[in-house]
């Protein structure tokens, strides 16, 4: 297949909808009907490669949902997806593995995306040979993902619990970075840790999508760690996007009065130093 022009986007959503089944009441079943809630409504998107793209909007607006769809954990009720050009609903099972490899996700909740009970070695060794890295590299791989992610070798013998929540995040990444993606969604990654470490990580994640070229989506409360690190930034609100642009341009000129409101809940300081 030859390569998508230049100007292709990386990914690229039209009119995609998510609605969730709800279990609903009495009344609604007795109907025949399932009520359903629109979590996600008509979202045109695209991202270009290496973009850094900061989704915000307050809880429930959608993020998440979005995020789970561009990964595949999620089908869309409707419309398309596509990657470098190509819809995704026309692909067979194994374009989906790949597309999988090429697209990867980090949680808020390190610990609970861990499995327990395996050795970090063994998730990072389990990662790798997914990405089909031969078994006879794994261990210089390992170690090469150690030193990208910043991690001290004494981990690789302990098990998710034995470890401080950002070293636990910085495994997420590492087991990330172990199926060479070329976008990687971030859902919150740093909102459960300290203060004190959240800028470690977030630094941790656009130093790497530099050095890699990576393109990342980037889901967050925060305004300000969003105007520092996103190039382009998209507000979100009832499951449809409001506004989108630069952060200057959605941050210092907002056009919709919910972006408004989103930053008249920052405080000053903060908005002007982000
Ligand atoms: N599995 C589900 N079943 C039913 N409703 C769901 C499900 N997952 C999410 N929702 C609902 O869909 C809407 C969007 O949720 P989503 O988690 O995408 O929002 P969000 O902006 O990421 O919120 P948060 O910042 O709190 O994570 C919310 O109303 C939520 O309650």
């Amino acid at each position: 297949m030859n390569a998508p022009p230049p100007t292709t986007p990386i990914l690229s959503l039209r009119g995609i909808g998510k609605s969730y089944r709800l279990r609903g009441g009495l009344l609604a079943r007795l109907r025949g009907r399932t009520p359903r809630l629109d979590a996600l409504r008509d979202i045109d998107l695209e991202i270009r490669r290496g973009d850094i793209v900061g989704i915000v909007g307050e809880s429930g607006s959608g993020k998440s949902t979005l995020g789970r769809i561009v990964v595949r954990l999620l089908e869309p009720t409707e419309g398309v997806l596509s990657f470098e050009g190509t819809a995704l609903s026309e692909g067979t099972s194994r374009s989906l593995r790949a597309y999988r490899r090429r697209v990867q996700m980090i949680f808020q909740d390190s610990g609970s995306s861990l499995n327990p009970r395996k050795r970090i070695r063994r998730t990072l060794h389990e990662a790798l040979r997914a990405a089909g890295v031969p078994r006879g590299r794994c261990n210089e791989e390992i170690a090469q993902l150690l030193r990208r992610t910043g991690l001290p070798e004494g981990i690789l013998d302990r098990h998710p619990h034995a470890l401080s929540g950002g070293q636990r995040q910085r495994v997420n990444i590492a087991r990330a970075l172990a199926m060479q993606p070329e976008l990687l969604v971030a859902d919150e990654p740093v909102s459960a840790l300290d203060v004190s470490l959240q800028g470690q990580i977030i630094n941790l994640l656009i130093g790497l999508a530099a050095e890699s070229g990576l393109t990342l989506i980037f889901i967050s409360h925060d305004l300000a760690v969003v105007r520092r690190i996103c190039n382009r930034v998209i507000v979100m609100q009832s499951g449809v996007i409001v506004e989108s642009g630069t952060p200057s341009e959605v941050m210092e000129n907002p056009q919709h009065p919910y972006t408004r409101k989103l930053l008249d809940a920052v405080p000053k300081g903060l908005r002007e130093s982000a």
